[in-house]
């Protein structure tokens, strides 16, 4: 690869050991602009690692993770959200006692001085804004609401709306149907394909069913490794893969 790429997201040959094991192994991945990307595999195959080490969570032994081609790998974890990647960890982080208005109204980016911060009001811009990303996650009707009243869907999708309120360039999920309705995954399956409009959306998940309805690539790792990549269809009929992971 030249140095420069028009990918989102290019991951070239990360590795991480953890006490001489390799959790991810001479990983490359690549992510495009508009792309909902899914990583399925077994436990312990390296999913969740692989995006920490995105987040700068953890530190890579080797390898590249260029962002928009910047490297992130040299970056602090908060360097990395000022760059443009937000992520959704499982356990919704939301304020409980805060209204659903608030909750978003904390997340806006107030500007990175002290002024900035001082200066920040409720302006006109930013009830705006608002308004736009809680009819995005459904929440329109619910903004006077007490974020802890809200149904356990509801606080996922309210997660995603405060993540999407600093307009990420990339946004990952790490299992976001988990513990929802029938119809709560249907809902979140049509947010995620609206969200991936004009950004990167990498997902991790178990739910096959749930899966086939969103991504747009499929990646299979296994033991640090991939095994294999591609569109849903041809994953699903790797006999690798139904070896390893679907057979099961
Ligand atoms: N900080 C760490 N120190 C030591 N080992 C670790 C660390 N983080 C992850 N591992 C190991 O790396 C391997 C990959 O773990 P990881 O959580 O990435 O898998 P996963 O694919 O997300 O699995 P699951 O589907 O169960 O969430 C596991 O064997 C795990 O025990």
């Amino acid at each position: 690869m030249s140095a420069n790429s028009d990918f989102t997201l290019a991951i070239e040959d990360l590795t991480v050991s953890f006490d001489g094991f390799k959790a991810v192994d001479s990983l490359n991945l690549y992510i495009d602009k508009n792309e909902l990307h899914v990583v399925i595999g077994p436990n312990g195959a390296g999913k969740t690692t692989v995006l920490d080490l995105i987040c700068g969570k953890t530190k890579a032994t080797s390898g590249s993770i260029k962002f928009l081609n910047k490297e992130l790998t040299d970056l602090s974890e908060h360097d990395i959200v000022r760059a443009g990647v937000g992520r959704k960890f499982q356990t919704p982080s939301i304020y409980e006692n805060l209204t659903v208005m608030e909750n978003l109204e904390v997340s806006y980016p107030k500007g990175r001085s002290v002024l900035g911060a001082l200066m920040f009001k409720r302006s006109e811009q930013v009830m705006a804004k608002i308004n736009e990303i809680a009819k995005e996650i459904m929440l329109e009707d619910e903004l006077d609401t007490e974020a802890g009243l809200l149904s356990h869907g509801q606080k996922q999708w309210l997660e995603i709306g405060m993540l999407l309120i600093q307009n990420p360039q990339l946004l990952m999920l790490d299992e976001p149907v988990a513990g929802m309705s029938v119809k709560e995954r249907e809902q979140t399956a049509e947010l995620l394909n609206k969200i991936s409009s004009g950004r990167s959306v990498l997902v991790i998940e178990h739910d096959m069913e749930f899966v086939e309805q969103i991504a747009h690539k499929v990646t299979v790792l296994h033991q640090g490794k991939i095994l294999a990549m591609g569109d849903m269809a041809s994953v699903q009929s790797d006999p690798k893969v139904v070896e390893v992971y679907l057979g099961h």
